[in-house]
């Protein structure tokens, strides 16, 4: 079965598939154009049971880039977010009524989709982050351990290069074996993002992941945020103005289910098209 859809994939050439079963495209074939976006919204209605919530949404994340979804409580930035890794299939009566979201060039609600595999594709970082009460080192090497790595250079290789993207390796490579509850809450929260990265994800979706933090581990975790676009495509969800003009290249408003605009983020902000976006950034409501 095949895992393309609607557009080729771009995926790194030694990503693992989507699908429980063999990749679809052979190690050999052409790699695919640049400008495929990393994800691709095509008008998507979003119900739980009889109540819609998403109306007819499409936007494409560009591939690298950091997307921020703003709006006002209730909007539907979360319920998007989490239709990107399925994490909404986890609710009951929760479903995508119309439309489709395609991720590397597959549909993701493909029956050949396996939604674990999606996961490690599309990370997810949390609002409040949540360290397993385990070790440091044990919280970044449990993912790569549970995909079935066992052997202990490996693991400390990928907790090292996990740590130092998360920009927290100088700060703990001395007490990995520290329990993780005991960092400050921002260091938690690049451990959260650190564990993430173990797993080899392409995709990083944050749910507001500075809510709980001070300004300057909220600080910390923009610098990481900007940095990581290097790796990955990242789409945040805040209730920050200013971090959403600090971090992203696109911002997405959405209003009572609808996405009202979507541009780069100095447009959003510097001249925005519609009035409602205007009244929302500059704090008229919300
Ligand atoms: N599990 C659920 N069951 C039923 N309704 C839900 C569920 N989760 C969210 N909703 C509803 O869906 C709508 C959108 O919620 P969502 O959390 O996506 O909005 P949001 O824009 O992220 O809000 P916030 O900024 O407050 O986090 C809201 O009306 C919310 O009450």
């Amino acid at each position: 079965m095949s895992l393309v859809t609607e557009a080729p994939p771009r995926r790194r050439p030694n990503a693992p598939p989507m699908t429980s079963e063999q990749p679809a495209t052979p190690a050999s074939a052409p790699k695919s154009p640049a400008d495929v976006p990393a994800i691709q919204v095509q008008g998507v209605d979003f119900c739980y049971g009889d109540k819609q919530v998403l109306k007819n949404v499409t936007l494409d994340v560009p591939t690298n880039e950091v997307v921020a979804f703003i709006g006002p409580s209730g909007c539907g930035k979360t319920t998007l977010l989490r239709c990107f890794n399925r994490m909404n299939d986890l609710v009951p009566g929760a479903r995508v009524t119309k439309g489709s979201i395609i991720i590397e060039g597959a549909n993701i609600a493909d029956r050949s989709i396996d939604p674990v595999q999606l996961r490690r594709h599309v990370g997810m970082v949390f609002q409040k982050y949540n360290p397993f009460p385990r070790s440091i080192y044990e919280n970044v090497a449990y993912g790569p351990r549970t995909l079935g790595e066992r052997k202990k250079a490996a693991l400390d290789e990928v907790v090292e290069k996990s740590l130092r993207r998360a920009a927290l390796w100088d700060e703990v490579k001395d007490r990995l074996d520290d329990i993780a509850t005991g960092l400050s809450g921002g260091q938690q929260q690049r451990l959260c993002i650190a564990r993430t990265m173990a797993v080899d994800p392409e995709i990083i979706l944050m749910d507001e992941p500075c809510s709980a933090l001070d300004p300057i581990a909220t600080s910390h975790v923009e610098d990481l945020i900007m940095s990581l676009r290097e790796h990955y495509t990242i789409v945040i969800v805040t209730h920050n103005m200013q971090q959403a003009t600090r971090v992203s290249d696109r911002t997405a408003f959405f209003y009572l289910g609808e996405m009202v605009e979507y541009d780069t983020t100095r447009k959003i902000f510097e001249n925005p098209t519609h009035k409602r976006t205007l009244d929302y950034i500059s704090g008229r409501f919300g």
